[in-house]
């Protein structure tokens, strides 16, 4: 059989990059799309060194078109797609009279936007292809409640569910299942940012910040970048196969619904 192939976007570090490698472990070759050039290629050494078939491409997802020639180099390069990861994201804190109509329509572009041309272009690339495959979004805790001081981040967080629900249903009938993937206090270089600006807003420190956020934590640890990772490999997976339109909540505790 031959290898299955995955792109996760934003997989040059944090939570997408813990994607990659743990979909390298499952025997996938990937692909990472992500801005910052140096940060791709440094990934795609590290995978590489792990023995993976891995490429990486520079693009910003909010922009369609770069989005589909990210999936096409993808299919060229790579030789197929069966799993495409939405995991490029904007986190800003933006107390609620701070949000500008330019930071509206940056977050949307990105976190939504992206999203959406992601589905898109996965899905046309599933039918040039021939065959079905699995298409996995990232939203957040978030998404589910709302947090404070992350009014436009949480809208666009709630958005990602609702389209995860619409396009599980849209596509079902291609052998194509849609889910989401709903991270709780994460340590990667966005969570420490949101920490730092929620603490200095407020006159105090980085760990204040944390805490804001992390305080009913059940399970009592901020999360690593591998708790959410495991949850996308089972979502990426055949176990899988009979869940669609669902969002697992990786959060260590915070949220239930
Ligand atoms: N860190 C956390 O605690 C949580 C994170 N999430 C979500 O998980 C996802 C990943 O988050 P982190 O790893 O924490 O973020 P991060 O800020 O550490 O990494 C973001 C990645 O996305 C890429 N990216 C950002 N804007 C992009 C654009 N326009 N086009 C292409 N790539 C772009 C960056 O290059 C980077 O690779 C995001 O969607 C985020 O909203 C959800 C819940 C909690
Ligand atoms: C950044 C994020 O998704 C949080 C705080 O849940």
């Amino acid at each position: 059989m031959s290898q299955k192939v995955a792109l996760v976007t934003g997989g040059s570090q944090g939570i997408g990059k813990a994607i990659a490698e743990r979909l390298v472990h499952d025997g996938f070759a990937v692909s990472i799309v992500a801005l910052e050039q140096d940060k791709i290629d440094d990934t795609v050494k590290e995978l590489e060194a792990k023995g993976a078939k891995a490429l990486g491409i520079a693009a910003d997802v909010s922009d369609r078109d770069a989005v589909f020639n990210a999936v096409n180099e993808t299919v060229d390069k790579l030789g197929d797609l069966n799993v495409m990861v939405n995991n490029a994201g904007l986190g800003p804190t933006t107390p609620i009279d701070t949000i500008t109509p330019d930071q509206f329509k940056t977050v949307y572009g990105v976190n939504v936007g992206g999203v959406l041309w992601g589905i898109q272009a996965a899905h046309q690339a599933f039918k040039k292809l021939g065959h079905g495959g699995k298409i996995i979004n990232a939203t957040s805790q978030a998404g589910v409640v709302g947090n404070p001081n992350l009014a436009l981040y949480s809208g666009t967080k709630f958005a990602i569910r609702g389209i995860t629900q619409v396009a599980a249903r849209d596509l079902a009938d291609e052998g194509i299942t849609v889910n989401a993937y709903a991270p709780g206090i994460v340590k990667t270089p966005m969570m420490f940012d949101i920490a730092h600006q929620v603490g200095k807003n407020a006159g105090k420190s980085d760990e204040w910040g944390m805490q804001t956020f992390a305080k009913n934590i059940a399970l009592k640890r901020l999360s690593e970048p591998e708790d959410v990772a495991n949850a996308v490999g089972f979502l990426a997976g055949p176990d899988s196969n009979y869940i669609t339109g669902q969002t697992i909540i990786v959060d260590g505790g915070m949220q239930f619904h």
